[in-house]
This record gives structure tokens, sequence and C-alpha cells, in this order.
């Protein structure tokens, strides 16, 4: 275990009855004072896994670790772990300052440390002046904060956040996004946030865990898993993709479309099969001439920022561009892109395969310079 690694997974499963494992042999590692997101869609366990590190289930084989100590079956309670849920779980009947320190009042602490916990907890989340409010009269993103406020007010060491912003409106839901990073940043706790909204995930996250069906297909910074995804799920689940068929010819060389490429995805042997990926905005409408594919147009939205313009090549592949030059339907167009923006994928490859390939090719690079 790394040195600063608050919590972590050594091939943890999860099922329920006789069904199908909900979670297959997760591992990972969590450092402190970061931000985690759990991305995937519904139903891949992503909630499981909060509850496993809450303490409100118990894992069917594996370890699970906090601060080095494994807490398989340590009690809820017990774990400097909280929860801030979809719904928030408030309690309607309590005032905003009764439901931040309702935590408190159970731990028997006196009335004057109660309530400068619960002053600093609310003003951290901005909402002094309103100790009195029932839960009722509070907006959605109020009612969020509080639920925030009644987490932190317990020093909690990690904090889990399980969809806590898929209730609100899109522009109170990115102003939370922003106030949510920022007080994490100020915080210096763990979060460990869930969302199946990947711009979401890309915008707040320090390290993203892309799962699905159980299992983490790859983990990495926002950068990492959209410039880098390892497969068609992770391409396809983050931002829009062109995913093509393609074989590789020789490093730095790959055939796709009834073309040669370069490209500077190296490992990849000769005749490999590969499925090539190249992200709508790498794409720059050209001449015919100066194109290296040959697209018809077929339709055209404007997205406010760039035109989302959706073609077809000869053989029948739709490539969908984001440009910022209008184009015209039914024209044929010449597309453009660098041999960076052509990014190939390896069939069946898990991470830690993808990850030896990309080290290897790093100590290539290193090696010529
Ligand atoms: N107590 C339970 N008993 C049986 N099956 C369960 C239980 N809790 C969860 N599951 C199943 O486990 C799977 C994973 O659920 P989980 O809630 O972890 O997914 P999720 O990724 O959080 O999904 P969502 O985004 O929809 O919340 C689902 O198929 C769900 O039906």
């Amino acid at each position: 275990m790394q040195e600063g690694t608050i919590i972590s997974f050594e091939e943890v499963t999860k099922q329920y009855d006789d069904e199908d494992p909900v979670l297959k042999g997760v591992s990972f590692e969590i450092e402190r004072g970061k931000f985690y997101t759990l991305l995937g869609p519904s139903g891949c366990g992503k909630t499981t896994i909060l509850r496993l590190i809450a303490g409100f289930a118990e894992p069917t084989s594996g370890s699970i670790y906090l601060n080095g100590k494994v807490i398989n079956h340590i009690p809820a309670n017990e774990r400097q772990v909280n929860t801030v849920f979809q719904d928030y779980a408030l309690f309607p009947h309590l005032n905003v300052f009764e439901n931040v320190a309702f935590g408190l009042r159970i731990k028997k602490l006196k009335k004057d440390v109660i309530t400068k916990k619960v002053q600093e907890a609310l003003s951290f989340v901005n909402l002094v002046g309103y100790e009195q409010r029932a839960i009722n009269e509070m907006s959605g993103g109020q009612r969020q904060r509080v639920a925030i406020a009644r987490a932190i007010v317990n020093e909690p060491q990690v904090l889990l956040l399980d969809e806590p912003l898929s209730a609100l409106d899109l522009k109170l839901r990115t102003e939370m996004q922003y106030i949510l990073r920022e007080m994490q940043q100020r915080l210096g706790i763990t979060f460990i946030f869930v969302t199946h909204d990947q711009e979401e995930a890309l915008a707040m996250s320090d390290w993203i865990f892309v799962m699905n069906k159980g299992k983490i297909e790859q983990s990495g910074t926002p950068n990492d898993i959209y410039d880098e995804p390892i497969n068609r799920f992770v391409a396809d689940f983050i931002g829009e993709s062109n995913i093509v068929p393609g074989v590789m010819i020789e490093d730095y060389l790959v055939e796709f479309n009834g073309r040669r490429f370069e490209c500077f995805d190296a490992g990849l042997k000769p005749n490999e099969s590969v499925e090539i990926v190249i992200r709508p905005e790498d794409l720059e409408i050209s001449t015919l001439e100066q194109g290296k594919l040959r697209v018809r147009v077929d339709s055209q939205l404007f997205r406010g920022v760039h035109y989302e313009i959706s073609c077809y090549d000869e053989s029948g592949h739709e490539w969908l561009v984001h440009s910022t030059r209008k184009a015209t339907v039914g024209s044929e167009i010449g597309l453009y892109f660098d041999p960076e923006a052509i990014h190939v994928m390896r069939f069946g490859e898990t991470e830690e395969e993808f990850d030896k390939r990309l080290e290897a090719y790093g100590e290539v690079e290193s090696h010529e310079e």
C-alpha cells in the first residue's frame, strides 16, 4: 500500500443471493485529500462500492482497508466516513440547525460545542442566517448544502457522495459542481463521488474510475481517460467518438478506410486488428484535396459553440465532426486530422496490459532522445 493511501480495495466481490456478482474482483487505491469519481452506467455497481466503504454492506470476498486496517466487518458508525445521499435524506420536521446538529447531539457533545461546530459547517456552505428555516422552505440547491453541512460537521476523513446533484436543474447543477469542487479543496478531505454523467466526472475529479458491469474498466485523470480510452466502452462512454476498425501496418502506421495513416500509438504488432478512435473536435473540414477522408455531409446542428456535423464516407461509416465552420448538407467535403488525433485501441486489452504498453512506449521515446 502506498503512503498517502486512505482506502484500498483488494479483489473485492459482492454477490446478492444466487444472482450474478454485482462486483467482480474490484481493486483500487484512494489517496488522502483528493476528489475521486466512480463513473458508469446504471447498475454497474457504483453505489455498492460506496455502501461497502460506508459499512452499509459487507463484501462477499476480498478486503477493504481504511487507513491500513481491514474494515470488512467494522460497523458503519465506527468508520470516519460520511455519506451525502441523492435525496439528501434530511429530516423534514427539523430546521436547518437541528438537521446539521443531529449527529453531534447523538454523540452527546456540549451545547456550546454543538453551536460552534454547526455554525462553522453552515458558514462553510454559505448558509449562515438560515439556521431556523424549515427544510421545506429551502430550494433544492440549499437542501443539498444542508446535507453537505450535516456530513462535514462530523469531520469525516472521507465523504461519500451518491449522485448528489442529479435532482437539480442544469444551471444549479453546474453551480453546485463548482461549489463542491472548491469545498473539497478547502476542506482537504477525500471525496468519493458517484455519477453516471461523464461531463460532471471530467469537470470535477482528480481521478476517475470508469465502471462497467461490476468491474473497473479504466482509471486515471480526466485527461488520461478522455485522451487515451483503453477500449470501445470507455471511448463511447466518455465524450463522443468516431470508432472504426483498422489494421496495424507497423509501429506508427495504421490502415483504415482503405488508406494508411501515420499515428503515434506504438507497441502494437503488424497485422493486428485494432479499433481507431478520433474525437469529433479533432476533425477539421477541408477541401477534398487537403482532406484525409472524403465524406458526404448528411446533417448539421448548431450547438452554440460549434456545429455538430454528421457525415458518411464511401464505405458507409458515420463521422461526427464538431466544427466552428459550417458545412453544406449534401455536399462532399474533406476531413483533415493530425496524426496525434488518431488513437489506436487493441481488442480486449486490460488496463494493466494497456499501462504496460504505454510505459514501454514512454521508455522507447526517452531512449531516442
Ligand atoms: N440489496 C440488494 N439486493 C440485491 N441486488 C442488489 C441490491 N442492491 C443492489 N443490487 C443490484 O446490484 C447491481 C448494482 O447496483 P448499484 O446500485 O451498485 O449500481 P449503480 O451503478 O449505483 O446504479 P445506479 O446508477 O442506477 O444507482 C444492480 O443490478 C442492483 O439491482
